[in-house]
C-alpha cells in the first residue's frame, strides 16, 4: 500500500531526511517515532505528497499521485494545522468530502452522512454548529481527525493525533484508528511521543533518528532500552505485557 525507498528531504537547503525507507501494508498500522527535531514531521509530508524529494514514494503501486486523485487516496492530518476560525465544525469537516464532489457541484446528502458519521465517532456531533474559533484545542484536533476521516481514503497519515487529547479521548482515537484499519483495510501511519501507545497500538515501530532511520520492527524489536536511551537520551525498563508487547517505565536517574 505505501513502498517508500531512498527517501531524502532538504528543508532550507539542509538535508533532514536521508535515505529513508518504509513499507507498509494494507490493513497495518505504522508508528513513526523518534525524538524531537528527527524528521518524523517531515515524513509524513513527504508521503503525503506535500514536499519535494528525492527517491521513490509509492501509494497503491503508484508514484506521483496529484490533486484530487491523491486526495481520494491519502488523508493527512498535520500537527499543527491552521484552522478557518469562522468556518463550523460541520462544513469544515464536510471540506474532507471535496475530492469526492464533481467540480461546481455540490456536496450530496450521502457527504453530508459521511461528514455526519465522522463528527459522532468523534463525539463531536453536539458541536456541529459551533465556529471553529470557539473550539478547546483537543476538540479542534478531533475535528482535524474528523475531516481527515471524512475523506474516506485507503490511507490515514496522522501527525501527532493525540498531544491535546485527555487520556479518555485519547484511547478513543486510537481504538477507533484500530477498529478502522481491522474492519476496513485502511493503513494508518502516525507519528506518536507517547512510545507505549505506540507499543501499544502500532505493528510496525520505524525509529527516525537524526533524518535516518534508527530501527524498525514489531514493537518489541524496536523499544528496547538499548535504543530508547540511544535516541531519546531517556532511561527505561521494559517489561513484556500481558499481549507480549513491550512496557516501558521510566527509570530515576
Ligand atoms: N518549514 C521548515 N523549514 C525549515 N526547516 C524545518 C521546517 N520544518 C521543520 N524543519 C526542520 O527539519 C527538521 C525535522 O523537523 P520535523 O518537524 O520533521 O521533526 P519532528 O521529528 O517531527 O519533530 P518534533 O518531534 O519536534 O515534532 C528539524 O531540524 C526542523 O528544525
Amino acid at each position: 500500500m505505501i513502498a517508500v525507498e531512498g527517501l531524502g528531504v532538504l528543508r532550507d537547503g539542509r538535508p533532514v531526511l536521508r535515505e529513508v525507507g518504509l513499507s507498509a501494508g494494507e490493513g497495518s498500522w505504522t508508528a513513526v517515532i523518534g525524538p524531537n527535531g528527527a524528521g518524523k514531521s517531515t515524513l509524513l509530508q513527504a508521503i503525503a505528497g506535500l514536499l519535494p524529494h528525492t527517491g521513490h514514494v509509492r501509494l497503491n503501486g503508484r508514484k506521483g499521485l496529484r490533486g484530487r486523485e491523491r486526495a481520494r487516496t491519502v488523508a493527512y492530518a498535520p500537527q499543527n494545522p491552521v484552522l478557518p476560525e469562522d468556518l463550523t465544525v460541520f462544513d469544515y469537516t464536510l471540506l474532507g468530502r471535496s475530492p469526492h464532489i464533481p467540480y461546481l457541484g455540490r456536496e450530496r446528502t450521502a457527504d453530508r452522512e459521511v461528514a455526519g458519521r465522522a463528527l459522532r465517532r468523534l463525539d463531536l456531533e453536539e458541536f456541529a454548529g459551533r465556529r471553529l474559533g470557539r473550539m478547546s484545542g483537543g476538540e479542534r484536533q478531533r475535528v482535524v481527525l474528523a475531516r481527515a476521516l471524512a475523506q474516506e481514503a485507503p490511507i490515514l497519515l496522522l501527525d501527532e493525533p493525540t498531544t491535546a487529547l485527555d487520556l479518555g479521548h485519547q484511547q478513543q482515537v486510537l481504538e477507533l484508528l484500530d477498529e478502522l484499519r481491522v474492519t476496513e483495510g485502511l493503513t494508518v501511519i502516525t507519528t506518536l511521543h507517547d512510545l507505549g501507545m505506540a507499543g501499544r497500538y502500532a505493528d510496525t515501530l520505524v525509529l527516525v533518528s537524526g533524518g535516518r532511520v534508527a530501527a524498525s520492527g514489531p514493537p518489541a524489536e524496536v523499544l528496547t532500552a538499548e535504543l530508547v536511551g540511544a535516541h531519546f537520551g531517556a532511561r527505561v525498563s521494559v517489561a513484556a505485557g500481558p499481549d507480549g508487547r513491550p512496557v516501558l517505565s521510566l527509570e530515576r536517574p
